[in-house]
């Protein structure tokens, strides 16, 4: 009986230690793809199938060094998505270059506007200014507020059929008597570069399969995370909010990467002291000045994705833009936040030109 228990004990630490060879040899494989990328390389995430895993539970305390910072940090560093984001379009646009010259070809993106929502209207024209400026061809079909769906399945239609086109995007929200659904489904998956087709947001759910393209403003906070050296594998991560276009993908994202994640939503109880255990925090509740200091822990990385106007006499139309995040109170506890404006905005239309480009390389073999 005896022998038994030892003899199973014995497989187990064998097994366990077998795991642990997987594991750290994998982190450091990880650590290594980190640190070369090639020229042609425009972002740091590696592709998403390469970050796989054996699904082998056991004790991992001895494998991940965790160091939390118990004293408050004076001096958080301050991630600037702007100029990120703007080293990320020129190397889009060096791409861009280079295949034109090799092949006589250019990305080309199709965005579907519908009604005059101000906040879209400047996100669709700062999309196509960021075309413009990477030299990608990019078109855009406006309908007003009251449009028929038909007009605009016709419009996707033509779009999905269009071999000049290789990136399709509805710009959301729509109008409520719009099937959102029914209009997402019928983008072509191979142009799908907001990643919300229910196929390439189910690929990015599942192990082992890896979708066409990631929603912009997730990658673009996963982006900001890798460069900005934040270590993701082992650590707490929680994601406030579980929107379809940012909180319920960027948690798989990262789940991905490695991190415990959990999701805080509007129903969760005590969203506080779930939140203030979390190393990293990516917040997109859209609820201004929702997180104060209490909620966050020392040396925590914040990405605030909210993006809130808020009445402001003294700015220059009248009002400014705020995130989820406290930002001042944020500065003096957390080790690096994005701010708002400037932080994770302008990579979200960074990441659309980058899904742009490598759909039109995908469909011409282009490397
Ligand atoms: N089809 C999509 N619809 C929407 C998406 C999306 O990814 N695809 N995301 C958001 C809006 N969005 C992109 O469309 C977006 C939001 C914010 C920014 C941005 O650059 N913000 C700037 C401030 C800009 C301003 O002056 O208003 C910043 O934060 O610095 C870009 C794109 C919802 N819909």
């Amino acid at each position: 009986m005896y022998r038994k228990i030892l003899m199973r004990m014995r497989m187990r630490m064998r097994m366990m230690n077998a795991t642990r060879k997987v594991v750290v040899g994998w982190a450091k494989e990880y650590k290594r793809y980190l640190s070369t990328t090639t020229t042609n390389q425009i972002l740091l995430s590696p592709p998403l199938v390469s970050v796989d895993l054996p699904e082998i539970w056991g004790s991992t305390s001895t494998l991940y060094h965790h160091h939390p910072s118990q004293s408050p940090v004076s001096h958080a560093k301050i991630i600037n998505g702007k100029s990120i984001a703007e080293e990320i379009t020129s190397r889009v646009a060096s791409n861009v270059k280079r295949m034109k010259e090799s092949i006589g070809k250019v990305p080309g993106l199709a965005v579907i506007l519908v009604g005059q929502r101000r906040d879209s209207l400047t996100y669709v024209r700062n999309k196509i200014k960021a075309c413009e400026e990477a030299g990608i061809k990019s078109v855009v079909a406006e309908f007003p507020d009251s449009c028929a769906e038909e007009d605009i399945m016709t419009s996707l239609s033509k779009f999905n059929e269009d071999p000049s086109v290789h990136g399709i995007l509805v710009q959301l929200p729509l109008p409520e008597h719009l099937d959102e659904e029914k209009i997402l489904n019928l983008v072509s998956l191979e142009k799908d570069v907001d990643g919300f087709h229910p196929i390439n947001m189910g690929n990015l759910s599942m192990r082992g399969r890896e979708p066409l393209f990631v929603p912009c403003t997730p990658k673009g906070c996963l982006e900001l995370l890798l460069r900005s050296g934040v270590e993701i594998v082992g650590k707490k991560a929680v994601v406030i909010g579980r929107s379809n276009i940012v909180g319920l993908p960027i948690a798989l994202l990262l789940q991905r990467h490695h991190a415990t994640v959990t999701i805080v939503h509007a129903c969760t109880k005590n969203p506080e002291r779930i939140t203030c255990e979390a190393d990293i925090v990516v917040t997109a509740a859209g609820v201004p000045s929702l997180i104060r200091s209490s909620w966050l822990k020392p040396g925590a990385v914040v990405i605030d994705v909210g993006t809130c106007p808020v009445e402001d006499p003294s700015a220059e139309y009248g009002y400014r833009l705020v995130g989820d995040v406290c930002y001042e109170e944020a500065l003096s506890i957390v080790s690096a936040v994005t701010p708002v404006p400037g932080g994770v905005g302008p990579m979200t239309i960074a990441m659309l030109l980058c899904n742009t480009l490598d759909s039109a390389k995908r469909l011409y073999g282009f490397t």
